[in-house]
Protein backbone atom coordinates (compact mmCIF):
# COMPACT_ATOMS: atom_id res chain seq x y z
CA UNK A 1 0.00 0.00 0.00
CA UNK A 2 0.98 3.59 0.17
CA UNK A 3 1.14 3.40 3.58
CA UNK A 4 5.25 3.17 4.17
CA UNK A 5 5.52 5.99 1.35
CA UNK A 6 4.11 8.77 3.67
CA UNK A 7 5.51 8.22 6.67
CA UNK A 8 4.32 10.95 8.95
CA UNK A 9 7.21 11.42 11.84
CA UNK A 10 6.71 13.58 14.79
CA UNK A 11 8.44 16.68 13.94
CA UNK A 12 11.68 17.88 15.60
CA UNK A 13 14.69 19.30 15.08
CA UNK A 14 17.02 18.98 12.08
CA UNK A 15 19.72 16.81 12.22
CA UNK A 16 23.64 16.49 11.85
CA UNK A 17 25.23 13.78 9.64
CA UNK A 18 26.38 10.71 11.86
CA UNK A 19 25.40 12.06 15.36
CA UNK A 20 21.88 13.37 14.33
CA UNK A 21 20.74 15.24 17.60
CA UNK A 22 23.21 14.12 20.22
CA UNK A 23 24.86 17.22 20.35
CA UNK A 24 21.91 18.79 21.47
CA UNK A 25 21.68 16.70 24.59
CA UNK A 26 24.00 18.80 26.91
CA UNK A 27 25.24 18.02 30.18
CA UNK A 28 21.57 18.05 31.34
CA UNK A 29 19.56 16.29 28.58
CA UNK A 30 15.99 16.41 30.43
CA UNK A 31 16.39 20.42 30.39
CA UNK A 32 17.44 20.32 27.08
CA UNK A 33 14.62 18.13 25.51
CA UNK A 34 12.46 20.61 27.59
CA UNK A 35 13.64 23.40 25.12
CA UNK A 36 13.25 21.30 22.50
CA UNK A 37 9.61 20.53 23.53
CA UNK A 38 8.39 23.40 23.65
CA UNK A 39 9.23 24.22 20.25
CA UNK A 40 8.07 20.59 18.33
CA UNK A 41 5.48 18.99 20.35
CA UNK A 42 4.99 16.66 23.03
CA UNK A 43 5.61 13.61 20.91
CA UNK A 44 8.52 14.99 19.02
CA UNK A 45 11.11 12.91 17.19
CA UNK A 46 15.06 13.08 17.27
CA UNK A 47 17.41 11.16 16.12
CA UNK A 48 20.37 9.97 18.78
CA UNK A 49 23.51 8.95 16.29
CA UNK A 50 21.50 6.56 13.45
CA UNK A 51 18.20 5.94 16.25
CA UNK A 52 15.14 7.46 15.58
CA UNK A 53 14.04 8.53 19.42
CA UNK A 54 10.78 9.96 19.94
CA UNK A 55 10.43 12.20 22.96
CA UNK A 56 6.50 12.40 25.00
CA UNK A 57 6.46 15.29 26.94
CA UNK A 58 3.05 15.45 28.28
CA UNK A 59 0.37 13.38 30.13
CA UNK A 60 -1.79 13.22 27.66
CA UNK A 61 1.07 12.10 25.38
CA UNK A 62 2.60 9.91 28.22
CA UNK A 63 -0.71 7.99 28.56
CA UNK A 64 -0.84 7.10 24.86
CA UNK A 65 2.39 5.30 25.46
CA UNK A 66 2.60 4.02 28.61
CA UNK A 67 -0.91 2.78 29.02
CA UNK A 68 -3.16 2.38 26.01
CA UNK A 69 -0.41 0.97 23.71
CA UNK A 70 1.77 0.01 27.03
CA UNK A 71 2.10 -3.46 24.79
CA UNK A 72 3.65 -1.91 21.87
CA UNK A 73 6.22 -0.08 24.23
CA UNK A 74 7.19 -2.10 26.55
CA UNK A 75 10.63 -3.53 25.11
CA UNK A 76 13.89 -2.27 25.99
CA UNK A 77 16.84 -0.69 23.34
CA UNK A 78 19.38 -2.90 23.59
CA UNK A 79 22.06 -1.08 24.93
CA UNK A 80 26.22 -2.09 25.05
CA UNK A 81 25.80 -1.25 29.35
CA UNK A 82 23.25 -4.00 29.20
CA UNK A 83 25.47 -6.51 27.41
CA UNK A 84 28.28 -5.99 29.79
CA UNK A 85 27.36 -5.59 33.53
CA UNK A 86 23.82 -6.74 33.04
CA UNK A 87 25.37 -10.21 31.85
CA UNK A 88 23.66 -9.71 28.11
CA UNK A 89 20.31 -9.04 29.21
CA UNK A 90 20.07 -11.44 31.19
CA UNK A 91 18.54 -9.68 34.40
CA UNK A 92 15.11 -7.78 34.70
CA UNK A 93 15.53 -4.20 33.94
CA UNK A 94 17.19 -4.27 30.28
CA UNK A 95 15.68 -7.38 29.11
CA UNK A 96 13.82 -7.11 26.23
CA UNK A 97 9.79 -7.80 26.23
CA UNK A 98 8.98 -11.49 26.02
CA UNK A 99 8.19 -14.67 28.19
CA UNK A 100 11.57 -14.32 29.56
CA UNK A 101 11.24 -11.07 31.30
CA UNK A 102 7.35 -11.54 31.84
CA UNK A 103 8.51 -14.73 33.91
CA UNK A 104 10.95 -12.94 35.80
CA UNK A 105 9.27 -9.92 36.40
CA UNK A 106 5.89 -11.79 37.57
CA UNK A 107 8.54 -14.15 39.88
CA UNK A 108 10.16 -11.05 41.80
CA UNK A 109 6.99 -8.76 42.19
CA UNK A 110 5.30 -12.27 43.50
CA UNK A 111 8.53 -13.34 45.81
CA UNK A 112 10.57 -10.21 46.64
CA UNK A 113 8.07 -6.88 46.18
CA UNK A 114 5.37 -8.79 48.06
CA UNK A 115 3.41 -6.72 50.89
CA UNK A 116 4.23 -9.45 53.21
CA UNK A 117 7.90 -9.39 52.08
CA UNK A 118 8.29 -5.53 52.38
CA UNK A 119 6.89 -6.21 55.90
CA UNK A 120 9.71 -8.80 56.74
CA UNK A 121 12.02 -6.31 56.17
CA UNK A 122 10.61 -3.36 58.32
CA UNK A 123 12.53 -3.94 61.07
CA UNK A 124 15.70 -4.00 59.04
CA UNK A 125 15.17 -0.88 57.69
CA UNK A 126 13.92 0.40 60.90
CA UNK A 127 17.49 -1.07 62.69
CA UNK A 128 19.52 1.00 59.89
CA UNK A 129 17.46 4.20 60.49
CA UNK A 130 17.90 3.74 64.06
CA UNK A 131 21.76 3.67 63.64
CA UNK A 132 21.62 6.80 61.52
CA UNK A 133 19.83 8.88 64.02
CA UNK A 134 22.23 7.62 67.00
CA UNK A 135 24.65 8.98 64.85
CA UNK A 136 22.81 12.29 64.16
CA UNK A 137 22.16 12.36 67.72
CA UNK A 138 25.89 12.55 68.33
CA UNK A 139 26.86 15.16 65.91
CA UNK A 140 23.71 17.35 67.35
CA UNK A 141 25.17 17.20 70.52
CA UNK A 142 28.40 18.49 68.79
CA UNK A 143 26.64 20.90 67.81
CA UNK A 144 28.16 20.59 64.25
CA UNK A 145 27.29 20.51 60.64
CA UNK A 146 26.51 17.06 59.26
CA UNK A 147 26.96 15.99 55.91
CA UNK A 148 23.42 14.92 55.28
CA UNK A 149 23.85 13.45 51.44
CA UNK A 150 26.59 11.20 52.62
CA UNK A 151 24.68 9.71 56.20
CA UNK A 152 21.56 8.98 54.12
CA UNK A 153 23.61 6.98 51.24
CA UNK A 154 25.50 4.76 53.62
CA UNK A 155 22.42 4.16 55.67
CA UNK A 156 20.54 3.52 52.53
CA UNK A 157 23.27 1.65 51.39
CA UNK A 158 23.26 -0.71 54.58
CA UNK A 159 19.53 -1.30 54.23
CA UNK A 160 19.58 -2.26 50.52
CA UNK A 161 22.71 -4.53 51.13
CA UNK A 162 21.16 -6.01 53.68
CA UNK A 163 18.63 -7.19 51.99
CA UNK A 164 19.34 -8.05 49.24
CA UNK A 165 22.74 -9.84 49.58
CA UNK A 166 22.36 -10.65 53.27
CA UNK A 167 25.71 -8.43 54.23
CA UNK A 168 26.58 -5.26 55.44
CA UNK A 169 29.05 -3.02 53.60
CA UNK A 170 31.73 -5.80 52.89
CA UNK A 171 36.13 -4.89 53.74
CA UNK A 172 36.79 -7.25 50.62
CA UNK A 173 34.66 -5.36 48.22
CA UNK A 174 34.06 -1.78 47.87
CA UNK A 175 30.33 -2.86 47.08
CA UNK A 176 29.45 1.37 47.18
CA UNK A 177 32.03 2.04 44.30
CA UNK A 178 30.92 -0.78 42.28
CA UNK A 179 27.38 -0.12 42.34
CA UNK A 180 28.29 3.79 41.49
CA UNK A 181 30.22 2.80 38.61
CA UNK A 182 27.64 0.56 37.33
CA UNK A 183 24.78 3.42 37.80
CA UNK A 184 26.84 5.26 35.84
CA UNK A 185 27.23 3.44 33.15
CA UNK A 186 23.73 2.33 32.47
CA UNK A 187 22.92 5.67 32.78
CA UNK A 188 25.29 7.52 30.35
CA UNK A 189 24.63 8.80 26.76
CA UNK A 190 27.52 6.32 25.29
CA UNK A 191 28.11 6.89 21.33
CA UNK A 192 28.81 3.46 20.97
CA UNK A 193 24.69 2.60 20.97
CA UNK A 194 23.90 5.50 18.40
CA UNK A 195 26.74 5.31 16.26
CA UNK A 196 28.07 1.62 16.05
CA UNK A 197 30.74 2.41 13.54
CA UNK A 198 32.14 4.15 16.54
CA UNK A 199 31.76 1.66 19.10
CA UNK A 200 35.58 0.47 18.64
CA UNK A 201 37.03 3.79 19.03
CA UNK A 202 35.55 3.76 22.38
CA UNK A 203 35.39 8.05 22.40
CA UNK A 204 34.34 8.23 25.81
CA UNK A 205 35.99 5.11 27.44
CA UNK A 206 33.08 3.49 28.61
CA UNK A 207 34.03 0.30 27.20
CA UNK A 208 37.13 -0.02 29.33
CA UNK A 209 34.77 0.91 32.33
CA UNK A 210 32.41 -1.69 31.84
CA UNK A 211 34.62 -4.47 31.25
CA UNK A 212 36.17 -3.53 34.12
CA UNK A 213 33.77 -3.33 36.36
CA UNK A 214 31.83 -6.36 34.94
CA UNK A 215 34.71 -8.48 36.37
CA UNK A 216 34.83 -6.70 39.67
CA UNK A 217 30.81 -7.35 39.88
CA UNK A 218 31.30 -11.24 38.97
CA UNK A 219 33.78 -11.93 41.78
CA UNK A 220 32.01 -10.01 43.99
CA UNK A 221 28.37 -11.96 42.83
CA UNK A 222 29.90 -15.17 42.91
CA UNK A 223 31.58 -14.84 46.42
CA UNK A 224 27.95 -13.73 47.76
CA UNK A 225 26.42 -16.68 46.15
CA UNK A 226 29.16 -18.99 47.30
CA UNK A 227 28.82 -18.11 50.85
CA UNK A 228 24.51 -18.78 50.78
CA UNK A 229 24.94 -21.59 49.38
CA UNK A 230 27.76 -22.47 52.00
CA UNK A 231 25.30 -21.50 54.79
CA UNK A 232 22.37 -23.25 53.26
CA UNK A 233 24.63 -26.49 53.11
CA UNK A 234 25.36 -26.33 56.95
CA UNK A 235 22.56 -25.05 58.25
CA UNK A 236 19.79 -27.28 56.55
CA UNK A 237 16.94 -25.50 56.43
CA UNK A 238 16.13 -21.65 56.88
CA UNK A 239 15.13 -21.73 61.21
CA UNK A 240 14.23 -18.44 61.93
CA UNK A 241 16.30 -16.50 59.58
CA UNK A 242 15.12 -14.04 57.03
CA UNK A 243 15.54 -14.86 53.62
CA UNK A 244 17.13 -12.07 51.71
CA UNK A 245 16.81 -11.99 47.99
CA UNK A 246 19.90 -13.84 47.09
CA UNK A 247 18.60 -17.12 49.05
CA UNK A 248 14.82 -16.58 47.25
CA UNK A 249 16.39 -16.84 44.13
CA UNK A 250 18.46 -19.23 45.13
CA UNK A 251 15.81 -21.78 45.89
CA UNK A 252 13.92 -20.74 42.61
CA UNK A 253 17.20 -22.00 40.37
CA UNK A 254 17.05 -24.11 37.83
CA UNK A 255 12.79 -25.03 38.31
CA UNK A 256 10.71 -24.07 35.93
CA UNK A 257 9.59 -20.65 35.60
CA UNK A 258 6.56 -21.52 33.52
CA UNK A 259 5.98 -25.30 33.92
CA UNK A 260 2.52 -25.34 31.98
CA UNK A 261 3.97 -23.46 28.89
CA UNK A 262 5.35 -24.72 25.37
CA UNK A 263 8.53 -23.37 26.01
CA UNK A 264 9.85 -23.55 29.77
CA UNK A 265 12.21 -20.96 31.15
CA UNK A 266 14.73 -21.23 33.65
CA UNK A 267 16.55 -19.13 36.28
CA UNK A 268 20.34 -20.33 35.70
CA UNK A 269 23.23 -18.69 38.26
CA UNK A 270 23.78 -16.06 35.71
CA UNK A 271 20.06 -15.08 35.28
CA UNK A 272 20.08 -14.99 39.43
CA UNK A 273 23.39 -13.14 39.24
CA UNK A 274 22.20 -10.17 36.88
CA UNK A 275 18.55 -9.75 38.43
CA UNK A 276 20.84 -9.22 41.90
CA UNK A 277 22.43 -6.50 40.31
CA UNK A 278 19.28 -4.68 38.76
CA UNK A 279 18.06 -4.90 42.48
CA UNK A 280 21.29 -3.16 43.94
CA UNK A 281 21.93 -0.66 40.69
CA UNK A 282 18.07 0.03 41.43
CA UNK A 283 17.32 0.24 44.73
CA UNK A 284 20.27 1.93 46.06
CA UNK A 285 20.49 5.61 44.53
CA UNK A 286 16.76 6.13 43.70
CA UNK A 287 15.76 6.41 47.51
CA UNK A 288 18.64 8.15 48.96
CA UNK A 289 18.49 10.93 45.99
CA UNK A 290 14.80 11.20 46.88
CA UNK A 291 15.27 11.50 50.22
CA UNK A 292 18.01 14.24 49.73
CA UNK A 293 15.50 16.35 47.54
CA UNK A 294 12.72 16.24 50.08
CA UNK A 295 15.19 17.74 52.65
CA UNK A 296 16.52 20.20 50.64
CA UNK A 297 13.28 21.38 50.16
CA UNK A 298 12.18 21.53 53.21
CA UNK A 299 15.10 23.73 54.29
CA UNK A 300 14.18 25.72 51.85
CA UNK A 301 10.71 26.30 52.52
CA UNK A 302 10.69 26.49 56.44
CA UNK A 303 6.82 27.14 56.29
CA UNK A 304 6.62 24.17 55.22
CA UNK A 305 9.28 22.42 57.11
CA UNK A 306 7.15 23.54 60.19
CA UNK A 307 3.98 21.98 59.17
CA UNK A 308 5.33 18.97 58.77
CA UNK A 309 6.20 18.77 61.70
CA UNK A 310 3.22 19.94 63.33
CA UNK A 311 1.34 17.16 61.50
CA UNK A 312 4.22 14.59 63.39
CA UNK A 313 3.29 16.33 65.94
CA UNK A 314 -0.18 15.80 66.22
CA UNK A 315 -0.27 12.37 65.08
CA UNK A 316 2.60 10.58 66.33
CA UNK A 317 3.52 13.03 69.15
CA UNK A 318 7.00 13.80 70.92
CA UNK A 319 7.15 11.00 73.17
CA UNK A 320 8.06 8.56 70.57
CA UNK A 321 9.23 7.45 67.23
CA UNK A 322 7.55 7.45 63.97
CA UNK A 323 6.68 3.93 62.66
CA UNK A 324 5.88 2.68 59.23
CA UNK A 325 2.22 2.11 60.31
CA UNK A 326 1.85 6.03 61.49
CA UNK A 327 2.72 6.10 57.62
CA UNK A 328 -1.39 6.32 56.57
CA UNK A 329 -2.07 8.79 58.79
CA UNK A 330 0.61 11.27 57.27
CA UNK A 331 -1.27 13.12 54.83
CA UNK A 332 1.29 16.13 54.45
CA UNK A 333 3.85 14.10 54.28
CA UNK A 334 2.64 12.42 51.41
CA UNK A 335 1.71 15.59 49.81
CA UNK A 336 5.26 16.75 50.44
CA UNK A 337 7.14 13.44 48.94
CA UNK A 338 4.67 13.81 45.69
CA UNK A 339 5.59 17.58 45.13
CA UNK A 340 9.36 16.52 45.48
CA UNK A 341 9.15 13.76 43.03
CA UNK A 342 6.86 16.31 40.72
CA UNK A 343 10.19 18.49 40.56
CA UNK A 344 12.70 16.10 41.13
CA UNK A 345 12.17 12.61 40.07
CA UNK A 346 15.32 10.95 40.46
CA UNK A 347 14.20 9.05 37.11
CA UNK A 348 13.95 12.01 34.57
CA UNK A 349 13.72 10.58 31.46
CA UNK A 350 12.38 6.81 33.24
CA UNK A 351 14.75 3.97 31.38
CA UNK A 352 14.37 4.42 27.46
CA UNK A 353 11.78 1.82 26.30
CA UNK A 354 11.42 0.88 22.70
CA UNK A 355 8.77 0.16 20.00
CA UNK A 356 8.20 -3.23 18.84
CA UNK A 357 5.73 -2.75 16.36
CA UNK A 358 4.88 0.05 13.59
CA UNK A 359 2.24 1.78 15.30
CA UNK A 360 0.28 5.17 14.56
CA UNK A 361 0.09 7.57 17.48
CA UNK A 362 -1.90 10.91 17.31
CA UNK A 363 -1.49 10.99 13.67
CA UNK A 364 1.87 10.34 13.62
CA UNK A 365 4.05 7.07 12.40
CA UNK A 366 5.97 5.67 14.77
CA UNK A 367 8.30 3.12 13.59
CA UNK A 368 9.13 -0.43 15.30
CA UNK A 369 12.81 -0.20 17.39
CA UNK A 370 12.09 3.23 17.57
CA UNK A 371 13.61 4.78 21.26
CA UNK A 372 11.04 6.32 23.39
CA UNK A 373 12.02 8.76 26.34
CA UNK A 374 9.56 9.67 28.89
CA UNK A 375 10.41 13.20 29.90
CA UNK A 376 8.37 12.94 33.18
CA UNK A 377 11.11 16.00 34.71
CA UNK A 378 9.28 18.41 32.15
CA UNK A 379 5.97 17.34 32.62
CA UNK A 380 6.39 18.14 36.84
CA UNK A 381 7.50 21.85 35.15
CA UNK A 382 4.53 22.04 32.55
CA UNK A 383 2.87 25.38 33.43
CA UNK A 384 -0.04 24.27 31.35
CA UNK A 385 -0.47 21.24 33.40
CA UNK A 386 0.50 22.61 37.01
CA UNK A 387 -0.35 25.96 36.81
CA UNK A 388 1.58 29.46 36.55
CA UNK A 389 3.13 28.30 39.90
CA UNK A 390 4.91 25.46 38.71
CA UNK A 391 8.89 26.25 39.76
CA UNK A 392 7.24 26.78 43.47
CA UNK A 393 7.60 24.05 45.80
CA UNK A 394 3.75 23.94 47.28
CA UNK A 395 2.55 20.71 48.77
CA UNK A 396 -0.55 22.05 49.55
CA UNK A 397 -1.41 22.03 45.25
CA UNK A 398 -2.89 18.13 46.22
CA UNK A 399 -4.38 19.11 49.15
CA UNK A 400 -8.02 18.98 47.54
CA UNK A 401 -7.41 16.13 44.34
CA UNK A 402 -6.36 12.34 43.90
CA UNK A 403 -3.53 12.78 42.52
CA UNK A 404 -1.24 10.06 43.09
CA UNK A 405 1.87 9.14 42.39
CA UNK A 406 1.40 5.14 41.50
CA UNK A 407 1.22 5.50 37.72
CA UNK A 408 -2.15 6.38 36.86
CA UNK A 409 -2.40 10.04 37.37
CA UNK A 410 -0.11 10.67 34.04
CA UNK A 411 1.10 14.40 35.21
CA UNK A 412 2.74 12.55 38.11
CA UNK A 413 4.85 9.35 37.32
CA UNK A 414 8.19 9.30 39.20
CA UNK A 415 7.75 5.66 39.11
CA UNK A 416 7.03 5.18 35.86
CA UNK A 417 3.52 3.33 34.78
CA UNK A 418 2.29 0.33 33.32
CA UNK A 419 4.12 -3.08 32.56
CA UNK A 420 7.28 -1.32 32.76
CA UNK A 421 6.72 0.70 35.53
CA UNK A 422 8.69 0.31 38.77
CA UNK A 423 8.43 -3.11 40.92
CA UNK A 424 9.66 -1.53 43.68
CA UNK A 425 7.53 1.41 44.24
CA UNK A 426 5.97 0.21 47.87
CA UNK A 427 9.52 -0.43 48.89
CA UNK A 428 10.87 2.71 47.85
CA UNK A 429 8.22 5.10 48.77
CA UNK A 430 8.05 3.35 52.43
CA UNK A 431 11.70 3.87 52.52
CA UNK A 432 11.73 7.86 51.54
CA UNK A 433 8.50 7.89 53.19
CA UNK A 434 9.77 6.74 56.94
CA UNK A 435 13.25 8.17 57.04
CA UNK A 436 11.58 12.07 56.08
CA UNK A 437 9.28 11.58 59.11
CA UNK A 438 12.14 10.32 61.44
CA UNK A 439 14.63 12.78 60.21
CA UNK A 440 12.21 15.67 60.48
CA UNK A 441 10.28 14.39 63.37
CA UNK A 442 13.37 13.72 65.57
CA UNK A 443 15.14 16.92 64.35
CA UNK A 444 15.19 20.55 64.01
CA UNK A 445 17.44 21.70 61.20
CA UNK A 446 19.79 24.47 59.72
CA UNK A 447 21.53 25.44 57.37
CA UNK A 448 25.56 26.02 57.73
CA UNK A 449 25.54 29.45 59.82
CA UNK A 450 25.04 32.51 57.20
CA UNK A 451 23.38 30.32 54.62
CA UNK A 452 19.66 31.52 53.69
CA UNK A 453 17.27 29.26 52.48
CA UNK A 454 17.23 30.63 49.07
CA UNK A 455 20.86 30.02 48.46
CA UNK A 456 20.57 25.87 49.05
CA UNK A 457 22.39 24.90 45.94
CA UNK A 458 19.84 22.72 43.96
CA UNK A 459 21.72 22.14 40.89
CA UNK A 460 21.10 18.48 39.23
CA UNK A 461 23.49 15.68 38.36
CA UNK A 462 22.52 13.74 35.07
CA UNK A 463 22.24 10.23 35.54
CA UNK A 464 20.01 6.98 35.28
CA UNK A 465 19.15 8.39 38.99
CA UNK A 466 19.16 12.35 38.97
CA UNK A 467 21.50 13.35 42.08
CA UNK A 468 21.57 16.77 43.89
CA UNK A 469 24.78 17.68 42.60
CA UNK A 470 26.50 19.31 45.77
CA UNK A 471 25.71 17.22 49.49
CA UNK A 472 23.60 18.78 51.20
CA UNK A 473 25.10 20.30 54.75
CA UNK A 474 23.12 20.70 57.42
CA UNK A 475 23.06 20.86 61.36
CA UNK A 476 20.49 18.75 63.37
CA UNK A 477 18.93 19.73 66.76
CA UNK A 478 17.39 16.92 68.67
CA UNK A 479 14.11 18.43 69.43
CA UNK A 480 11.86 14.66 70.94
CA UNK A 481 11.51 14.52 74.64
C1 LIG B 1 12.27 6.19 45.29
C2 LIG B 1 12.62 5.07 44.77
C3 LIG B 1 12.46 4.63 43.34
C4 LIG B 1 12.10 5.34 42.21
C5 LIG B 1 11.74 6.81 42.10
C6 LIG B 1 12.10 4.40 41.10
C7 LIG B 1 11.78 4.72 39.79
C8 LIG B 1 11.83 3.84 38.72
C9 LIG B 1 11.59 4.21 37.35
C10 LIG B 1 11.25 5.61 36.86
C11 LIG B 1 11.71 3.08 36.59
C12 LIG B 1 11.58 2.98 35.06
C13 LIG B 1 10.16 2.83 34.63
C14 LIG B 1 10.05 2.78 33.10
O1 LIG B 1 11.03 2.53 32.42
O2 LIG B 1 8.96 3.04 32.59
C15 LIG B 1 12.05 1.99 37.48
C16 LIG B 1 12.27 0.69 37.08
C17 LIG B 1 12.67 -0.32 37.92
N1 LIG B 1 12.82 -0.23 39.30
FE1 LIG B 1 12.54 1.42 40.45
N2 LIG B 1 12.45 3.16 41.57
C18 LIG B 1 12.69 3.25 42.92
C19 LIG B 1 13.06 2.22 43.76
C20 LIG B 1 13.26 0.91 43.39
C21 LIG B 1 13.60 -0.17 44.29
C22 LIG B 1 13.76 -0.01 45.79
C23 LIG B 1 13.74 -1.30 43.51
C24 LIG B 1 14.10 -2.71 43.88
C25 LIG B 1 14.63 -3.14 44.97
C26 LIG B 1 13.46 -0.93 42.14
C27 LIG B 1 13.51 -1.80 41.07
C28 LIG B 1 13.24 -1.46 39.76
C29 LIG B 1 13.36 -2.40 38.63
C30 LIG B 1 13.80 -3.86 38.70
C31 LIG B 1 12.99 -1.68 37.47
C32 LIG B 1 12.93 -2.20 36.04
C33 LIG B 1 11.57 -2.79 35.74
C34 LIG B 1 11.46 -3.38 34.34
O3 LIG B 1 12.20 -2.99 33.43
O4 LIG B 1 10.59 -4.26 34.15
N3 LIG B 1 13.17 0.41 42.10
N4 LIG B 1 12.10 2.48 38.78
Amino acid sequence: SSKSKHKKLPPGPRSLPIIGNLHMLGNLPHRSLQGLAKKYGHIMSIRLGSVLTIVVSSPKAAELFLKTHDTNFASRPKIQASEYISYGTKGMAFSEYGPYWRHVRKLCTLQLFCPAKIEVFAPLRKDELGVLLRKLKKAAEEGGVVDVSGHIGVMNEDITYRMVLGCKRDDRFDLKAIVEETFFLAGAFNISDFVPSLTALDIQGLTKRMKKVSKTIDQLLEKIIDDHEQVAKTTSGKQGKHEDFVDVLLSLMNQPLNPNDEQVHFLDRTNVKAILLDMLTAASDTSASSIVWSLSELLRHPRVMKKLQKELQTVVGMDRMVEETDLPKLDYLSMVVKESFRLHPVGPLLIPHESIEDIAIDGYDIPKKSRIIVNIWSIGRDPSVWSENVEEFYPERFMNNNIDLRGHDFQLIPFGSGRRGCPGLQLGLTTVRIVLAQLVHCFNWELPTGMLPQDLDMSEKFGLSMSKAKHLLAKPTYRLL
